[in-house]
């Protein structure tokens, strides 16, 4: 199928919402995870969601490039040839930006899509993210403002984030604390400021203890329940059942019973990286340990050209990152679930 149009998108948002679903987004790095993505949704028979971080757009432009529109639009570009092939819908989205790195990302990557859609084209992503969590809630929702009547131009929708995610990205690191839980508060802030869809359509990245990375057990304590009582709320002033369309960030290392609770609540997003990329690496580990001689030149043999092209590895790779993949279409009730 073609990359998703952004009426595909809102139907396979709407969709989710109504029949209790929520899409797999996973992080890729290369076109080679980019299309263990693809075959791993395709052998769910899943729809999906694909995500750039800031990092991996400055990667995927080169490793001594470092230019992160010009990684985003190759990877976005390279997707939207190759996504043909596979029997499913995916949409293009980019993780995480901060408010510093908006002038170098999102918004020269709204402008291209302006361009395209003004040109009568399709948009190159989908969706982008603002991370405003670093700055206090008033200026997090007046740049979100902002950035959704851009977004609306081009046809795309906004992911927002209130509350904190844990983890390297928001420098909460270590330390578990009330920040981590998005309040109702919040939430009907963000309606204040935003509405709900007629301003433009975003989706929302409320935190209930969400913390990126694996950790080992007790360390994380979520909370999905935190999102019932936003949920609720809005919709008591609003008169809306589940206004809001959910995104759960640190979706890797989860239980099943938090995943199912979140999504029960209007989450129609996980996040996945830290368990896809270890997906990825492992079968890696597992040849270059199995085929230490082949692989190395080993006391001034020749090693076996068969076990160091990228290719035999990469398989193998693309298969383990496949597989997690379909198992978090599972998880999240997304399998089977494609649209047409
Ligand atoms: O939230 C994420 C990306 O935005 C992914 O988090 P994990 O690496 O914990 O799965
Ligand atoms: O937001 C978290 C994702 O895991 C992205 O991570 P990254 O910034 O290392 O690419
Ligand atoms: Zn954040
Ligand atoms: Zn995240």
């Amino acid at each position: 199928m073609p990359i998703a149009t952004p009426e595909v998108y809102a139907e396979m948002l709407d969709r989710a919402k109504r029949e209790g679903f929520a899409y797999p987004a996973i992080n890729v790095t290369s076109s080679q995870t980019l299309n263990a993505a693809l075959r791993g949704f395709a052998e769910a028979e899943s729809d999906g969601i694909v995500q750039v971080s800031t990092g991996g757009a400055e990667y995927l432009s080169g490793s001594t490039v470092k230019d992160m529109v010009t990684g985003a639009t190759a990877l976005a570009e390279y997707a939207h040839v190759v996504a043909d092939k596979y029997p499913v819908n995916i949409a293009l989205h980019t993780d995480h930006c901060p408010k510093n790195k908006l002038d170098g990302f999102v918004r020269p990557l709204l402008k291209i899509s302006q361009e395209r859609v003004a040109a009568g084209q399709n948009p190159l992503f989908q969706s982008h993210m603002w991370d405003g969590s670093a700055v206090p809630l008033e200026e997090n929702l007046s740049i979100a403002t902002e950035l959704l009547e851009e977004a609306r131009k081009a046809n795309i929708v906004l992911e927002l984030e209130i509350g904190v995610v844990g983890g390297e990205e928001d420098g909460v690191v270590g330390e578990i604390n009330e920040k981590l839980y998005s309040t109702v508060e919040d939430a009907m802030a963000t309606v204040e400021a935003l509405a709900l869809g007629e301003r433009g359509r975003y989706i929302l990245a409320a935190t209930f203890g969400n913390v990126h990375g694996v950790y080992k057990p007790g360390h994380v304590k979520l909370r999905p329940e935190v999102l019932k009582d936003i949920q609720d709320a809005v919709a008591a002033k609003h008169g809306q059942e589940k206004p809001f369309y959910l995104v759960f960030h640190g979706g890797s290392g989860s239980t099943l019973e938090e995943i199912r609770e979140a999504v029960s609540y209007g989450v129609v997003k996980m996040n996945i990286d830290t368990d896809t990329q270890y997906a990825f690496t492992r079968p890696v580990a597992d040849h270059m340990f199995k085929n230490y001689d082949g692989v190395l030149k080993v006391d001034g043999d020749v090693g076996n050209k068969k076990s160091y092209d990228p290719r035999s590895w990469g398989k193998a790779a693309e298969q383990g990152m496949a597989e997690r993949i379909s198992h978090a279409c599972e998880n999240l009730l997304s399998a089977g679930k494609k649209l047409r």
